[in-house]
């Protein structure tokens, strides 16, 4: 199939259009992006065969999605969840879903010691890694310590196997160029979520990946409005894989 892109300053000027004049709060479209990752981590990866999922968690609203997801992740039954969240947001809304995953006894891990001692080790533990770091307000180059943390992402990928979900962009990736630096110029997730609309880099993304369309809440005059042909969803889906 083929489809539109939204270029990252659309992409946040959209957001922003949603949270004003059309009335949505943060909290509702983060719940709904985060529940459309989980759904396509189910669709890709099902429970059945995969166990053990590590989400890791940047400090902005990308982070957020990836807090809410691991929530469904659980109550989808996936036994095996942590949550790796170096750098915290203190909002309220964040410090919310920090308390909700409590609730559900899942481990959000907040040190990034010299070594990644924790880090590492939960990598190696887990099948399935969900790229929560940034979206697409990330600009390049990509800062500590999140550097170190693709590069251990990256080495249990190609020396382990391990699978990676990567929501609404890869991260590292520049939006509208895709992989262009260095630090992931060889870093392709099995897995994308696109949320709301695929941004440019998401035509970077290798032959043989899967391709998911979350973030199942704009409305068709918004779409029309902003030239996203909405893909078929079916029945209740909150996601759809594009190619
Ligand atoms: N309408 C939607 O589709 C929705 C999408 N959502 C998700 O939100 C992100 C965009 O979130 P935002 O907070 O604007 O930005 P990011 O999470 O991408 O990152 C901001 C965060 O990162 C820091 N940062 C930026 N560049 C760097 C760098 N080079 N090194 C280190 N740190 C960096 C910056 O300081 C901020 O702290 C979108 O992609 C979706 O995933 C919403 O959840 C719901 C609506
Ligand atoms: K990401």
């Amino acid at each position: 199939m083929t489809f539109k892109v939204l270029a990252a300053a659309k992409a946040a000027a959209l957001d922003k259009e949603l949270m004003s004049t059309c009335g949505y709060s943060i909290d509702q479209l983060m719940e709904l992006a985060g529940l459309s990752v989980a759904q396509s981590v189910f669709k890709a990866f099902p429970p059945s065969n995969y166990h053990n999922c590590i989400i890791l968690c940047g400090p902005g609203n990308n982070g957020g999605d990836g807090l809410v997801a691991a929530r469904h992740l659980k109550l989808f039954g996936y036994k095996d969840l942590k949550v790796y969240y170096p750098r915290p947001s203190s909002k309220p809304l964040f410090l919310n879903l920090e308390k909700q995953l409590q609730q559900f006894k899942i481990d959000v891990i907040k040190t990034d010691d010299e070594q990644f001692t924790q880090l590492k080790t939960q990598l190696h533990h887990s099948d399935l890694i969900v790229d929560a770091l940034f979206g697409f307000s990330f600009h390049p180059p990509m800062r500590a310590p999140f550097d170190r943390i693709i590069e251990e992402m990256l080495k249990v990928q190609s020396e382990e196997g391990k699978k990676i979900i990567a929501v609404d962009i890869p991260s590292g990736w520049d939006v509208n160029e895709g992989p262009n630096n260095e630090q992931v110029a060889d870093y392709q997730p099995e897995v994308l979520v696109s949320l709301t609309a695929p941004k440019p880099a998401a035509l970077k993304l290798k032959k043989g990946s899967k391709h998911y369309w979350g973030g199942r809440f704009i409305s068709n005059e918004i779409a029309e409005r902003w030239g996203i042909e909405i893909p078929e969803y079916e029945g209740v889906d909150e996601t759809v894989e594009i190619n």
